[in-house]
């Protein structure tokens, strides 16, 4: 476990297979795993800072487990998660109905995550069409009505991974709620949150009441 501090955790969501793992790898370590398929099982977690303007932003990425055996698990994985990175793979239509269910599970239960719908795989489209099982305006127009970003990306060949990261942290950089606790609730409690817009810090006695949750010093969050 890394002791860096986490700014905004983000949260990998979609099918076993889809290439969540395959996107992290990409972008944190700029390579493309060949080989046999391995499935994630649980979660895996990493910290990259991202240079977003004047600033440095560090993503807190947990990669969930696709299998539906862990379904509960991921759930746990995306409370008080920023952003989460709903993937489907363009050549298999059933991960787009699965990318569905991790949307309305979110705007359920995590309205303040941001979404960011992501087709993988895209360079198997490139090198043939006929493979495409989701339309890219169909997901565009799914996207406007959800209010989420839309991207296709390639692990493979890198193709938009750098870019959709980017935009996750310039989103956050740019919104409101930033929040700031002296020490997570594993850690301290009460801890304390500010409030975006007063800018005035209240304390917290119950995790449940803070609707930031997270911890700028430690991605060992979230949990109740
Ligand atoms: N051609 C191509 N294959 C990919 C791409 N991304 C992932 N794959 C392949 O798809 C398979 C699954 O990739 P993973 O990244 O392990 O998928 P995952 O979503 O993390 O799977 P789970 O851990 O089971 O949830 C592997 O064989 C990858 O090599 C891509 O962009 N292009």
């Amino acid at each position: 476990m890394s002791a860096m501090r986490v700014d905004a955790k983000v949260v990998m969501l979609g099918k076993e297979s889809v290439g969540k793992t395959s996107l992290v790898e990409r972008y944190v370590h700029h390579r493309f795993l060949v080989g046999p398929y391995q499935n994630t099982i649980g979660a895996a977690f990493v910290a990259k800072p991202i240079q977003v303007g004047e600033k440095v932003i560090t993503l807190g990425i947990w990669d969930t487990a696709g299998s539906e055996r862990y379904e509960a698990m991921s759930r746990i994985y995306y409370r008080g998660a920023r952003a989460a990175l709903v993937c489907y793979d363009l050549t298999d239509s059933s991960s787009f109905q699965r990318a569905r269910f991790w949307v309305k599970e979110l705007q359920n239960c995590e309205e303040h995550c941001k979404i960011y719908l992501c087709g993988t795989k895209n360079d198997l489209i490139e090198g043939d069409r006929s493979l495409r099982q989701i339309d890219y305006h169909d997901v565009q127009d799914f996207a406007e009505e959800i209010g989420a970003q839309h991207f296709e990306t390639s692990s493979k060949t890198g193709n938009n991974v750098d870019e959709l990261f980017q935009k996750v942290a310039e989103d956050y950089n740019n919104t409101a709620f930033q929040y700031m606790t002296g020490k997570c609730f594993m850690h301290i409690r009460p801890f304390f949150c500010m409030n975006p817009l007063s800018q005035m810090a209240f304390r917290v006695v119950n995790w449940s009441q803070c609707i930031f949750r997270g911890c700028m010093n430690c991605h060992n969050n979230n949990f109740d």
